[in-house]
């Protein structure tokens, strides 16, 4: 099946300029490839300034590029037929406030060219049937990035860009929004979303894409990940009362704190070996805890702050 988003070898540099005087050009991407599939929620990583916006704007048909090739559904962004099947959601979605969600969802729709009865069925699949009746003004921010949501699936995209969506919702909103995309993530939609909240990403996409300085520097799931970084895994060991001295002396290798909880680091495929070790042990451990590396020390280990 072709991917829902193709994009090859594509660069972008910005014209510098300081005053009057022209500097040297910001390379904003540099021959960055990618896929994105039907149904896959893939997460945009990199620092400030790392070329995210730039590669959203051009998916969007917002700004050209400089070389390579991006397809959107077979069509080329910003045509008529790529801008149906892309829609985005901005990191802070402003609305009137003085219309009610539904108002507001009516005028995007005829706007759009749609039938504005629509409305309340977007509404509902975002879960805002109970304050559809209600000013925007009285909503939380998570209600107003829901409103926002329904406004990208007016008629039915395969592509949603999302800019930091869950910026500044509380946990719960959060989950509650990733629920949603996991739904239409099900229905077949593609999802490219960016965040900085590397915990939530972590767990709530199928893809990662780390972009360092406008390269694309990793990209896999995060098992692919996990294995490329071949970072260390931690071992916590507690000692059963009485036993810490033993422990340490069982490890020299590790480092204990205060309680006598041990802290053991072992590569990936000396993991089992070490287990196997702690577990001779036997009544001398009260509990083992076993930490891969998380997202955050993944993404440390990709991507690079130079000249950022
Ligand atoms: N219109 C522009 N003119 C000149 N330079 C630009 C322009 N837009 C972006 N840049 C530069 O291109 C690089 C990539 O910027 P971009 O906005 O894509 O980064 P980002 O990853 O989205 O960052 P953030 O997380 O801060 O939004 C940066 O060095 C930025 O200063």
């Amino acid at each position: 099946m072709t991917p829902t988003l193709t994009i090859s070898r594509l660069t972008k540099a910005f014209p510098g300029s300081a005053g009057r005087q022209r500097i040297q050009a910001v390379e904003a991407l540099k021959q960055v490839s990618l896929t994105l599939e039907a149904g896959k929620r893939a997460a945009l990583l990199g620092h400030n300034g790392a070329g995210k916006s730039t590669m959203m704007k051009i998916v969007l048909g917002l700004i050209p590029f400089d070389s390579g090739e991006v397809s959107v559904c077979g069509a080329h962004p910003g045509s008529p037929a790529a801008r149906t099947r892309v829609a985005y959601l901005p990191e802070n979605v402003a609305f009137h406030p003085a219309l009610t969600g539904e108002e507001q969802l009516r005028h995007y729709l005829s706007l759009r060219g749609e039938d504005p009865r629509q409305a309340m069925e977007l509404l509902a699949r975002v879960g805002l049937t109970p304050a559809a009746r209600r000013r925007i003004g009285t909503y939380s921010k998570g209600m107003r990035q829901r409103v926002g949501l329904a406004q990208t699936l007016i008629g039915r995209p395969r592509l949603l860009v999302l800019d930091e969506p869950t910026s500044g919702l509380d946990p719960v909103s959060r989950r509650d929004f990733y629920d949603l995309l996991d739904g239409l993530a099900a229905e077949g939609t593609a999802i490219l979303l960016s965040s900085h909240v590397l915990t939530e990403v972590e767990a709530r996409t199928d893809r990662i894409l780390i972009l360092s300085g406008g390269e694309l520097v990793a990209e896999g799931t995060l098992a692919d990940l996990r294995a490329r970084a071949a970072l260390p895994v931690s071992l916590l060991v507690r000692p059963a009362p009485g036993y810490a001295a033993r422990l340490a002396a069982a490890f020299p290798e590790g480092s204990q704190d205060g309680d006598g909880l041990l802290r053991l680091a072992c590569r990936q495929a000396e993991k089992l070996p070490l287990l196997a070790r702690i577990t001779m042990l036997g009544s001398a451990v009260a509990d083992l805890d076993v930490i891969p590396p998380s997202l955050e020390d993944i993404y440390s280990h990709f991507s690079r702050r130079d000249g950022q």
